[in-house]
């Protein structure tokens, strides 16, 4: 006997199962199956597709007419740090740019401080508060970097509450080693990179990527190239904060370095986007950051998808450059700036997103994690339409229904 059925589902998402990412105009295919059941045994997928009566199980979950996916996929956050910084708002306001704000040693170096300051339980509790957030809006698959330590203690303790995280909560994460983030203030560039690279092999034991932010007054392409080998030949697969602001060819290095993901890519060059689609790095766009710094051009997702590439889609979550933990809120971005399609956009959050971060998610086919969100929307496209509220419904994890929108106690 099967453990849980979905019944009752109006149209079930289903993102195709691949062995690399969906590239080009595979990205605009997804099977949509309209009268659905799924059923689930062991937390793991038996069937999901149209109605049957084959199968018996012990629950039901009523899905009430409403639409089904796979729980959608987080490929790039700064989920673990210290405090905040609204004040920079202000400063932005007054026309301070983000790479002026850290030249002055606010930006990444103000959540360094309270990063460091903060004790373990503290960074785990605030944490918290966001893992839940996300998986009230049907988030189940989390990517977290470091990055607000730079020095070995807090880096590792950064790295350490992000497993943590992990054990706390029915989620399954990939965490990232992002020593190389910023440069403290006082040091020398080289110097301290150097000390970062030395790092990797302590921190192989928390970290299955490597990243680093490649970008004006923080470090080079030369440099990136140089922490990028070194952390390939100790087994990482690499990732990269690339030509967020200034177009260095960070794309180009991230090719060239056969990195997992290469985020950010609004200042990518012609030459990267048409290397994308013979490469194996998926592009993690991040246009809810575009939209935070006030930015009018935002990442070329239409010229890297119609030239072949792959192309995911994350919030970044952190304290500085974009603060919303909210998934579907950077769905609707995409539709509205990237030019997206419905369905491109849920392949970009489901299994483009896993294969971003070397994840088995994104897809509900048998023996799959029964990791599942029921959306009140009447359909697919409707979730980056209506933008800015949450529309996951239930939320179900390993088969097991953890979250049910409340409705009002009148
Ligand atoms: N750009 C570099 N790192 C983060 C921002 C971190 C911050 O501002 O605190 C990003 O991906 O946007
Ligand atoms: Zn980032």
């Amino acid at each position: 006997m099967n453990d849980v059925m979905i019944t009752n589902i109006k149209s079930l998402i289903l993102p195709k199962k691949t062995d690399g990412p969906l590239k080009g105009k595979e990205m605009d295919e997804l099977n949509i199956v309209d009268d659905a059941i799924v059923v689930i045994k062991d937390g793991k997928i038996v069937y999901a597709g149209a109605k049957t009566d084959e199968y018996e199980t012990k629950e039901t979950i009523d899905a009430e007419g409403k639409i089904v996916s796979p729980a959608l996929v987080e490929p790039h956050t700064h989920i673990v740090h210290g405090g905040s910084r609204e004040h920079e708002m202000s400063l932005k306001r007054q026309g301070v740019d983000y790479l002026t704000i850290l030249e002055q040693g606010g930006g990444i170096l103000n959540t360094v401080e309270q990063t460091q300051k903060a004790s373990f339980d503290e960074l785990l509790n605030k944490a918290s508060v966001n893992m839940t957030r996300m998986i009230q809006h049907g988030v189940l698959t989390v990517e977290s970097k470091s990055g607000y330590g730079l020095d070995r203690e807090n880096e590792l303790k950064q790295l350490k509450v992000s497993k943590a995280l992990e054990d706390k909560f029915p989620v399954l994460m990939r965490h990232t080693f992002l020593g190389p983030h910023a440069i403290p203030k006082g040091r020398e560039a080289e110097e301290f990179l150097q000390e970062m690279t030395d790092l990797l092999d302590e921190v192989k034991d928390y970290a299955d990527f490597a990243d680093i932010f490649t970008e004006t007054g923080v470090f080079s392409v030369d440099q990136s190239r140089k922490y990028m080998e070194a952390a390939r030949e100790k087994g990482f697969r690499v990732k990269i904060h690339a030509d967020e602001i200034d177009p260095l060819g960070g794309l180009e290095l991230a090719i060239e370095q056969d990195a997992i993901s290469a985020d950010h890519l609004v200042a990518a060059s012609e030459e990267g986007k048409k290397q994308l689609a013979d490469s194996n790095t998926v592009a993690v766009l991040l246009p809810g950051t575009t939209f935070y710094l006030g930015k009018n051009e935002f990442a070329d997702a239409r010229g890297m998808i119609d030239q072949g590439g792959a192309v995911s889609l994350a919030t970044d979550y952190n304290p500085g450059s974009c603060v919303t933990d909210n998934l579907q809120m950077i769905m609707a971005i995409a539709a509205l700036k990237l030019k997206m399609t419905p369905n491109e956009i849920w392949n970009a959050v489901t299994v483009n997103a896993a294969h971003a971060i070397d994840a088995d998610r994104g897809t509900l086919e048998p023996g799959d994690a029964a990791n599942i969100v029921v959306w009140d929307a009447p359909n697919h496209e409707y979730i980056p339409y209506h933008y800015g509220v949450n529309h996951a419904y239930k939320v179900i994890a390993d088969g097991k229904l953890i979250f049910e929108r409340p409705g009002l106690n009148l």
